[in-house]
């Protein structure tokens, strides 16, 4: 059994401001305050795990431990088939450190030159970590594939060029909350309500 979330505050161990912003969204039905890690003034732990599953928990498990707050952390990645799934954990990382998500899209059309197959997928894993340690995972995904040039403003990192599968528009086009009901992140909290947050 998973361990039922009663307290009144969380934080959101997330650096992203576009993770922060959805997170909150996904959780504004429920009656918690939330605050981001970054409010907090605690670090950016080394994302050190080899899965995405390791590395939600790592992040989450640090705020926790900071706080002294059960803390919720995201850690998510595009996984494109012709690539192996790459940049998947590296996602954030093949952004460089100005976070140049231009740049990030154009290094994965460029190695998906000469390739037909452009189908990928976004992965989110969540994790939320009380600060005696306990901890639950959940993972979630969406399937769809990459258009070029990019489209549109009003995501985050790799949406102007994902376009989830059955859908005209990309991440980047279409409206948040469109995203928020059928986004790897949303699949991911669909199961963290459902083991965690409902009565
Ligand atoms: O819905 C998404 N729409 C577009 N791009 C996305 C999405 N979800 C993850 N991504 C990409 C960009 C992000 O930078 C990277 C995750 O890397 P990841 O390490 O989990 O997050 P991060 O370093 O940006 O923030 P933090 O670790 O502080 O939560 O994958
Ligand atoms: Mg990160």
């Amino acid at each position: 059994m998973a361990r039922r979330f009663a307290e009144k505050k969380l934080v959101i161990a997330s650096h992203n401001p576009g993770k922060v912003r959805e997170i909150g969204d996904l959780l504004r039905p429920f009656s918690v305050e939330v605050v981001s890690a970054g409010d907090l003034g605690i670090s950016e732990p080394e994302e050190t795990g080899m899965t995405f599953r390791a590395n939600a928990e790592l992040k989450a498990r640090h705020s926790a431990e900071a706080s002294g707050l059960p803390a919720l952390a995201d850690d998510s990645g595009l996984a494109v088939t012709a690539l192996n799934g790459d940049p998947g954990i590296y996602s954030a990382r093949w952004a460089g450190p100005s976070k140049d998500f231009g740049h990030a899209m154009q290094k994965v059309e460029e190695a998906l030159a000469g390739k037909t197959d452009r189908s990928a997928r976004f992965v989110c894993a969540l994790a939320l970590a009380w600060p005696d340690g306990h901890v639950e995972i959940f993972e979630g995904t969406v399937a769809g594939d990459l258009v070029w040039p990019p489209r549109g403003d009003k995501g985050f990192g790799y949406d102007p060029m994902f376009r989830p599968a059955g859908e005209a528009l990309t991440y980047g086009e279409i409206d948040p909350d469109e995203k928020h009901a059928t986004s790897h992140r949303a699949a991911a909290f669909r199961q963290l309500v459902e083991a965690c947050f409902k009565d």
